[in-house]
C-alpha cells in the first residue's frame, strides 16, 4: 500500500512553540474529519480547514512504497538545503498524519537523524516514539489523544470552551486565531482571551504573513 503524501517541502515551522525553526514538512494525504472536497465542507466534522490535502499531486508528493523510501526522500530535502549545524527536524502533518504515520516510519525517520514532530487533530492515539506532539482539537470530534507537547486550539470554535482542555497533560497551551473571512476579528478575540487567561499563549500562523510555504 505504502504512504500517500500530498506534498513535501522545506520551510520554517510557522506555528506554535517551535515557530521559526527550520523543518521538512510531510503533508500526508487524506483526513478523517473532511473529504477535502469543497462540496462536502458544509457537513464535514471539521469545516474550517485551510489546507489542500487531497491526492498526491503536490510538489514532493506521491506514493512512497516503504518507510525507507519516504524517510530517504525527506532527508534529501533537508540535506539539499541545510548545513550540519542543527538537528534535522520533520513535521508530519496533513490531512491527518496519524492515519498513516506508524512505528516503522518513525524508526526510519530516526535512522535518518530526524527529530519527528506531528500535527494532529487528536482523534487517534499516537504511535510511540514521537519527539514532539501538537494536538489541535476540533469541536465536533472526540479527543482521544490527551497528552503531548503542545495543545493548539483554533479559536473561536462555537461551543468549545478552551478551559475544557486546561487540565490535560501538555507543556504549552496555544490559541490560534481561526483564519478565514473573520481572521482580524478572530485574532482580536484570541488576543483578548490570552490576556484574560495568561496560561494560554497566542499562536500566529507566521508563514502566511511571511509568504512562505
Ligand atoms: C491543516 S491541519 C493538519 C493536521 C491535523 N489534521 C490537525 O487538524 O491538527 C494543521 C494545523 O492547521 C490548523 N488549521 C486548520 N485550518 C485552520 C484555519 N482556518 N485557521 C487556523 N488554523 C487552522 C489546524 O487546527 C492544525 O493545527
Ligand atoms: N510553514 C508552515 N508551518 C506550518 N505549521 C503547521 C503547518 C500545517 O499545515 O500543518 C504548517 C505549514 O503548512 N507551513
Ligand atoms: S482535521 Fe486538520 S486536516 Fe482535517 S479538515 Fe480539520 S484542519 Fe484540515
Ligand atoms: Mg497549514
Amino acid at each position: 500500500m505504502g504512504y500517500l503524501v500530498k506534498e513535501s517541502f522545506y520551510s520554517l515551522q510557522g506555528e506554535g512553540a517551535q515557530t521559526g525553526r527550520a523543518a521538512v514538512f510531510c503533508r500526508f494525504a487524506g483526513c478523517n474529519l473532511w473529504s477535502g472536497r469543497e462540496q462536502d465542507r458544509a457537513w464535514a466534522r471539521c469545516r474550517f480547514c485551510d489546507t489542500d490535502f487531497r491526492g498526491t499531486d503536490g510538489e514532493g508528493g506521491g506514493r512512497y512504497p516503504t518507510p525507507e523510501a519516504l524517510a530517504n526522500h525527506l532527508r534529501a530535502l533537508w540535506s539539499r538545503a541545510a548545513d550540519a549545524s542543527g538537528r534535522p527536524y520533520v513535521v508530519c502533518t496533513g490531512g491527518e498524519p496519524l492515519l498513516q504515520l506508524d512505528v516503522p516510519l518513525i524508526d526510519a525517520l530516526h535512522r535518518q537523524g530526524f527529530e519527528v514532530a506531528v500535527e494532529t487533530n487528536g482523534t487517534r492515539p499516537a504511535p510511540p516514539g514521537l519527539d514532539w506532539v501538537c494536538v489541535s482539537p476540533k469541536v465536533d470530534a472526540p479527543l482521544r489523544l490527551t497528552r503531548g507537547d503542545e495543545l493548539k486550539l483554533v479559536y473561536p470554535q462555537p461551543g468549545l470552551d478552551p478551559e475544557r482542555f486546561f487540565g490535560l497533560d501538555f507543556r504549552y497551551f496555544f490559541l490560534q486565531p481561526l483564519d478565514g473571512p473573520q481572521r482580524a476579528h478572530n485574532t482580536r478575540l484570541a488576543v483578548a482571551y490570552c490576556k484574560a487567561h495568561p496560561h494560554w499563549r497566542l499562536s500566529v500562523q507566521t508563514h502566511k504573513w511571511l509568504g512562505i510555504p
